[in-house]
């Protein structure tokens, strides 16, 4: 599929995947059986940029800035970085949940001035509404559509995830990475022009945080979607995305396109 914001996917160095169960990726992804091929219409992924943005808590000042950073519509960049640098605080600050003391965020070129729908984070543990359905769980954004639209939306998004038709499954009768899949379709189901992912599958076990990063991957690639994704581990960083900033003590010490990265490079650079 063209695409004509970005560069697409490509084969890592050889040590880039150290460790990483799947090293033999195509160098575009495919999408998996049943998921993100859809017809659904596009997400109109947006750009997204800060400039000197600036968040120290109290009197330690701990946390972030000044940052420079600019993403193109329809890229996906992961965060990397120790424990304590300040991914935490970047993408609260990128979801509207912290405000910068200084400098200034937009999305598509608009100020970012507190949590909107166009700006959805998914986290680490699946925030489902256990009293909901999953199809009121992944409607749970689309409080001002009409009801056709909430059922085609809720439909689509499900599709996109690989569920399709769990619409009256409760969120009990789930596997961990069933649940963490609806999550995405939740935020995916707003069509948000920016997608936040905090360690989104770090609590499911390897085998299914594989597959689930390659179905991202595959959205990622049929939806143009802008993406920004923090995790702890730089294999996966440089196995999912195009791009990679890696945060040290709440400054950015590296950012880079991935094919020009290796693990032992990103190592090295954290101190890690
Ligand atoms: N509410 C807070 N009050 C004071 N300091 C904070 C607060 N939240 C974070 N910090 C400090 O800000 C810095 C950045 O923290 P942040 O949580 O953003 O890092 P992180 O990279 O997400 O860490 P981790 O990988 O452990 O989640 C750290 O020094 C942390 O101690």
């Amino acid at each position: 599929m063209p695409r004509d914001t970005v560069a697409p996917p490509h084969p890592r160095p050889a040590d880039t995947t150290a460790g990483h169960p799947a090293p033999n990726r195509p160098a575009e992804p495919v999408p998996p059986d049943g998921s993100a091929v859809t017809g659904a219409r596009p997400i109109a992924g947006a750009s997204l940029d800060l400039s000197g943005v600036t968040y120290r808590y109290g009197r330690s000042g701990a946390g972030i800035g000044p940052l420079d950073l600019h993403v193109k519509p329809g890229e996906f960049i992961t965060v990397v970085g120790p424990s304590g640098s300040g991914k935490s605080t970047l993408l609260s600050l990128l979801s509207g949940f912290l405000h910068p003391q200084q400098g200034d965020i937009r999305l598509g070129g608009q100020p970012v001035r507190g949590p909107h729908p166009a700006l959805t984070l998914v986290q680490q543990e699946s925030a489902l509404f256990p009293w909901l359905t999953v199809g009121g769980n992944v409607a749970f954004g689309l409080g001002k559509l009409g009801r056709p639209e909430r059922l085609q939306r809720v439909a689509e998004a499900l599709k996109l995830v690989g569920l399709p038709g769990y619409e009256a499954r409760r969120p009990h009768e789930l596997s961990g990475g069933q649940r963490q899949r609806i999550s995405i379709a939740r935020a995916l189901a707003v069509k948000p022009g920016l997608l936040l992912l905090d360690e989104p599958f770090s609590a499911l076990d390897h085998a299914t945080r594989t597959t689930l990063a390659d179905e991202l991957m595959a959205i990622w690639w049929d939806q143009k979607i802008t993406v920004v994704f923090v995790t702890h581990q730089l294999e996966e960083a440089l196995h999912l995305s195009q791009r990679v900033v890696a945060l040290r003590q709440g400054e950015i010490a590296l950012d880079a396109p991935s094919k020009e990265l290796s693990v032992g490079a990103l190592r090295r650079i954290l101190g890690e």
